[in-house]
This record gives structure tokens, C-alpha cells and sequence, in this order.
């Protein structure tokens, strides 16, 4: 149920370990698409896994939830779950389906929850179905961009169950998948999904705050990161500082964490120091900028590297680009914007087709996504274009070296 980077991904991923599957969405053009191997999401291996499904007559599209229901042994429940005013998960679109499938699904059918949803909500899917079925809760951990990889070598796969029979069948449709499997209740897998997803943030603040401090003491980040990293129990990964942290989820889940804690009597002020830190790094890589142009961005272009919210995807949802680029725009900046996956314009900015379009008279460059293609480009070219060399590289992608060759002055995130 449902077919995006969640729903798309399951549905092609299970059709590859073997199994029958039907995939349901709202959306009639998508499921069009599909149905002709075509798929609507920038993500590696998913379009040569969706064809062969079709192709071995394991894979299969419909218009609805519904439809892709009946008969069914499993249900996979992979819609959205945004974030309400609150900002708790809105389960609206979960309960609507649950209610739709409940009556088709076959005898003894399980349903498998990967929406990301709020503690006690395998509970709730289990009163919409409007029938006696198994409700098990199976976080998803995948990353966008490597969708297919992390579905197939997940780290873990977490299932949450009241029902030890149901657990067990759960467990054995992954056949095949090499990972741990950590079995526990409903109440706890919703919650290790939450506290891994804010974890993660949690990191990235850190090492964004760390490199802040650097900025303030004259030390290198990059350097730092890399000491730090060598320690087995901090590892590197997720130590990268940039322009903030932002997606589909990263933003929507820590929000309702915090929101969880709050309605259970606990003020989480590590995790809202955390949501803060984000913020004020993307007003303060918004600050550089300014300060690169000047003092001032009004009447200057500005061109920017990157629009989505990390390299290897075409998802602008919650972009930290898109933050920095629309408060430039507010600041007077006329903004044209180069990314790998974009090519029609944007509201308030301008998108180049080519990335050295993109700098044309533009008095700084910033860069905010951090695409491999961007390490490689010729910045005496970049300079010729550009009216004045400032670059200010979020991602660490521009070697200070080069940068200096070709005449720039370049600023960055933690960087002395
Ligand atoms: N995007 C990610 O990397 C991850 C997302 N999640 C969680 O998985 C869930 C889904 O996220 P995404 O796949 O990113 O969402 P998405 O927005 O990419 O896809 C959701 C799909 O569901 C469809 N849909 C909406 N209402 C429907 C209905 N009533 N019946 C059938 N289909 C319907 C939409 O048309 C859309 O194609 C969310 O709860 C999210 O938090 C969890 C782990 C990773
Ligand atoms: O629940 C989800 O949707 C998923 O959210 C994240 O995956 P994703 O949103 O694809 O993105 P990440 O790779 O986690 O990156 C998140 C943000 O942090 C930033 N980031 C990440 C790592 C880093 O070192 N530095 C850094 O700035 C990225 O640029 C990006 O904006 C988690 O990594 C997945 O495990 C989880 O399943």
C-alpha cells in the first residue's frame, strides 16, 4: 500500500526475494507509470528491480489500496504519515487505509505496518481494519538514494508484535536478507524507529555545533571529524557538518518525538536543542553568504549548487537548500540554482541547466548538496563567469587549494 520510496521499494524488493506482490496507490498517473516499468523516484537499482518484476510476473500495479488487498496473506502499509499541527505523525491516511483493506484481505492476512507512526499506533491499525487480524509494526530504515541496497543489507530488521506466530511468518518472507532481527512488542519497535532516526540528527547537530566551535577557535573540522571518527564507539559516519539536516523524515520525526515525550509527561530538551541547532545552521550558512557578497545580497545574484536535501536522490522535501535559497531570495538575492535532478524553475529562483549557467554573473557561489559532480567542475571556468570569487561551500566538496588558484575566496562550514 502506497508506492513511493517506502511502498516502491518493499514491493520491488519482495517481488526480487520471490514473492507475489501487488502494489496499490492513490495516485492513477503513478501506478500507469509503473505498470510500464517506469518509475517516478530518482533511486538507485529501483527501476531495473521494478522491470524484472514485471517481467517474471511478480510485480504488479493498481489504482487503490483496495484492489491491491484482496486475497492478500500480507499487507505492507508504506503512506505518508506527516506531520500534523502538533507536530505529532498524522495518521489519518494509515487508518483510512487499514479501513479500506480490512474486509479484502485473505483469511489469517497480516498486516505489516512501515509507516513511521506514533508509539501505540499498531493498536490503532488494528481497530480500523474492522476485523480480527495480526497487526505487526516493521519500522523501515532505509536511506533515500540507496533505497534498494538498505532494503536488501538492511543493519537490522525490527519487528514489533503481540503475536509470536505472526512475528515468525513476518520474519520469514526476508528469507534471504542476512540481517539481525531484534523481535519485541509493538509499543517498542515504533520506538526504536524514532529514537534511531533522532539519534542520527542528533549527530549531525552535534558534529554542526563542532563545527562551529572550530570556526570560533581556528580549527579544521574536517580534521577533527577524522580523529574523532577513528573511535570505534563514535565513528564516522553521520560526521559530516553541512547546511543542517533535513528530508522527509529526519525533520517530521523528531518533531514528533518530542511531541511523543511531551504527551508522556517528559520535556526531551536534548532533541528540541537539537531541532534549534538545525535551524540556526541554516541561518548561519545564510549569514556567510551575505557576508561573502559583502554585507549585502540585494540586487546581487547569487548562484547555489544542489537543491535537494543530499546527494543521491531527487527529494526536495524539507531541504536545507531550499531554506538557505528562499531566505537569500527574502534578502533581495536574485538566486539561480543548478542540481543534477532539476531542470524546471522553482518558485522564486531560477534553475540553470548546467552548473557554470548557473554562476553567470553571480557575485557568491554557495554550495549546498553535496553531489560528487561538483568536486570536478573547472573553477577557472566557474571564476570567468562569476562577477566577483567568493564560493561558500557547505559540504567540504571545493579543495581550499584549488579554490585559491583560481583567484577565490572561499569560505566554508567549520573551516578555519
Ligand atoms: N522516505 C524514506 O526514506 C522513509 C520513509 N519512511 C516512512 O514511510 C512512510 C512513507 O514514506 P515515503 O515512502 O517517503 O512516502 P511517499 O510520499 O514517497 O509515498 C507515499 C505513497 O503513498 C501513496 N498514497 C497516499 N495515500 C494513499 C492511499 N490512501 N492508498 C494508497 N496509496 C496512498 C502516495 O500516492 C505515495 O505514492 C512514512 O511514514 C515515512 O515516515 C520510513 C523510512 C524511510
Ligand atoms: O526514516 C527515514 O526516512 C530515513 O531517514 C534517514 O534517511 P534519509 O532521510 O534518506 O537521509 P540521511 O542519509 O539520513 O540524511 C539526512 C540528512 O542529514 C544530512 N547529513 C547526513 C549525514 C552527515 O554526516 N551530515 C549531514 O549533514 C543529509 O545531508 C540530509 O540532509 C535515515 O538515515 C534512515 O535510516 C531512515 O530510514
Amino acid at each position: 500500500m502506497g508506492a513511493g520510496y517506502v511502498g516502491l521499494t518493499t514491493a520491488a524488493c519482495l517481488a526480487h526475494l520471490g514473492h507475489d506482490v501487488t502494489c496499490g496507490d492513490v495516485d492513477e498517473q503513478r501506478v500507469a507509470a509503473l505498470a510500464d516499468g517506469v518509475i517516478p523516484i530518482h533511486e538507485e537499482g529501483l527501476q531495473e528491480l521494478v522491470r524484472a518484476g514485471l517481467d517474471a510476473g511478480r510485480l504488479r500495479f493498481v489504482v487503490g489500496a483496495g484492489p491491491a488487498a484482496d486475497g492478500a496473506a500480507f499487507a505492507f502499509l508504506c503512506v505518508p504519515t506527516p506531520q500534523g499541527q502538533d507536530g505529532s505523525a498524522d495518521m489519518r491516511i494509515v487508518q483510512e487505509v487499514a479501513a479500506e483493506i480490512g474486509p479484502r484481505l485473505g483469511q489469517d492476512a497480516i498486516v505489516v505496518n512501515k509507516s513511521t507512526v506514533p508509539v501505540g499506533s499498531t493498536r490503532v491499525v488494528e481497530r480500523s481494519l474492522g476485523r480480527r487480524l495480526a497487526v505487526v509494526s516493521n519500522p523501515e530504515f532505509l536511506r533515500e538514494g540507496s533505497a534498494v541496497h538498505d532494503f536488501l543489507h538492511p543493519s537490522r530488521i525490527v519487528i514489533g508484535a503481540d503475536d509470536q506466530a505472526a512475528a515468525i511468518r513476518v520474519v520469514d518472507l526476508f528469507d534471504g536478507v542476512g540481517a539481525p532481527v531484534v523481535v519485541t512488542d509493538p509499543p517498542t519497535a515504533e520506538t526504536i524507529k524514532y529514537a534511531s532516526n533522532a539519534f542520527l540528527a542528533t549527530k549531525v547537530s552535534f558534529v554542526n555545533a563542532i563545527a562551529n566551535v572550530c570556526e570560533a577557535v581556528g580549527a579544521n573540522v574536517r580534521e577533527v571529524t577524522l580523529g574523532m571518527g577513528y573511535d570505534r564507539r563514535i565513528n564516522s559516519e553521520f560526521l559530516r557538518p553541512g547546511p543542517g539536516w533535513g528530508g522527509s523524515c529526519l525533520p517530521k520525526d523528531s518533531a514528533a518525538l518530542v511531541r511523543i515525550a511531551e504527551d508522556a509527561g517528559y520535556d526531551f530538551r536534548l532533541l528540541k536543542g537539537v531541532i534549534e541547532v538545525n535551524a540556526q545552521q541554516q541561518e548561519r550558512v545564510v549569514a556567510k553568504v551575505i557576508r561573502a557578497a559583502g554585507g549585502s545580497v540585494r540586487k546581487k545574484r547569487v548562484a547555489a549548487w544542489g537543491l535537494t536535501f543530499k546527494a543521491g536522490t531527487d527529494d526536495l522535501r524539507e531541504s536545507p537548500a531550499l531554506v538557505v535559497i528562499d531566505r537569500l531570495v527574502d534578502a533581495g538575492a536574485t538566486v539561480t540554482a543548478y542540481d543534477p535532478t532539476r531542470k524546471e524553475p522553482l518558485p522564486g529562483m531560477a534553475v540553470a541547466a548546467d552548473p557554470y549557467d548557473a554562476c553567470e554573473d553571480a557575485a557568491v557561489l554557495v554550495v549546498l548538496t553535496e553531489w560528487d559532480e561538483f568536486r570536478w567542475l573547472d573553477l577557472a571556468i566557474v571564476r570567468n563567469r562569476m562577477a566577483t570569487p567568493h564560493i561558500v561551500d557547505t559540504r567540504g566538496l571545493i579543495e581550499p587549494a584549488a579554490a585559491r588558484r583560481a583567484g577565490f575566496a572561499l569560505s566554508g562550514v567549520g573551516l578555519p
